[in-house]
């Protein structure tokens, strides 16, 4: 049984196919890896993943059961926890307090006493905040706990989302682009991160940038046109025709390192603007 799956997935928006029959699914411990080319439908099937999208055809499970009608406020009873590539920071909270907001699972004060202040309130909030700081530190960011958000640099508020996320324990964490935004050196530093934590959860990484897929991937699915085109190893996706034709191929070098370790799909992008044209 596997612990997160999506099963034959298809999501249309109007007359557009985003999602077509879509299956995969992410065994514990496993990083699993979803790319393809602009447009392939990885943030449709992030979205699935989540609950923010409904699929016209398909089921997602957990644990192997059904999950119905999935919305994104569900996922922390379900022992799952994502990030965005918005990040959804609270700016001028501090980095401890962004934190804490993600530990709600394990927060058992109800409405009436927290606003009555009782007892439990505090001992609840202590305990969060001990979660919390842990996680920070296990990111590298504990120094930051009382500094505003906001105000930190973009590679540290990735972190600081990272942590929110990871304080409630996830069986399964979901990971939107998060190297998005990040130089060769930090998405390096972000690939032993995950690495890392992979130990605790299982990460469904959802990434344009090959090289950090290419690296911490388990398993990989890889979607172009809304279907799946190729699943396997690094190395078997990194050989397959399919992927090669698709979105490797001759465009992999410039797709995965430009000069300043940017990565860039330029080509890769007026290549298939063409084939729509
Ligand atoms: N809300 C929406 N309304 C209409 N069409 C959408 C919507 N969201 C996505 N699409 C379309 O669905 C297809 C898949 O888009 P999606 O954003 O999931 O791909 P992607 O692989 O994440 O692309 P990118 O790498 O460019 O972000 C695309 O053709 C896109 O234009």
């Amino acid at each position: 049984m596997s612990l997160f799956e999506l099963r034959d997935v298809t999501v249309r928006f109007g007359g557009i196919v985003a999602l077509s029959e879509v299956s995969l699914s992410v065994e514990p411990g496993q990083v699993h890896g979803v790319i393809g080319p602009n447009g392939a439908g990885k943030t449709t099937l992030f979205n699935v993943a989540c609950g923010f999208v409904q699929p016209a055809h398909g089921t997602v499970l957990r644990n192997g059961r059904e999950l119905g009608r999935l919305r994104p406020h569900h996922l922390p009873r379900l022992g799952m926890a994502r990030t965005l590539q918005g990040l959804g920071l609270f700016e001028r909270m501090s980095v401890l307090e962004n934190v804490m907001v993600g530990a709600d699972r394990f927060a058992r004060t109800g409405f009436w006493s927290a606003l009555f202040g009782l007892p439990r309130s505090a001992r609840d909030d202590r305990a969060l905040a001990e979660r919390s700081m842990a996680a920070l530190d296990r990111l590298g960011a504990a120094k930051y706990a009382e500094l505003p958000a906001g105000g930190l640099p973009y590679p540290l508020r990735k972190r600081v989302a990272l942590a929110r996320a990871l304080v409630a324990e996830p069986e399964l964490l979901l990971l939107d682009e998060p190297a998005s935004g990040l130089s060769a050196h930090e998405m390096d530093e972000l690939g032993e991160v995950i690495t890392e934590l992979s130990g605790d959860t299982a990460v469904l990484l959802v990434e344009h940038h090959m090289d950090i897929v290419m690296s911490v991937c388990d398993m990989i699915t890889v979607l172009d046109f809304g279907k799946v085109i190729a699943h396997g190893t690094p190395d078997e996706v990194r050989d397959d025709p399919a992927v090669l034709a698709a979105y490797l191929g001759e465009d992999t070098e410039e797709a995965t390192s430009d000069a300043d370790g940017d990565a860039t799909d330029e080509p890769a992008t007026a290549r298939r603007e063409a084939e729509h044209a």
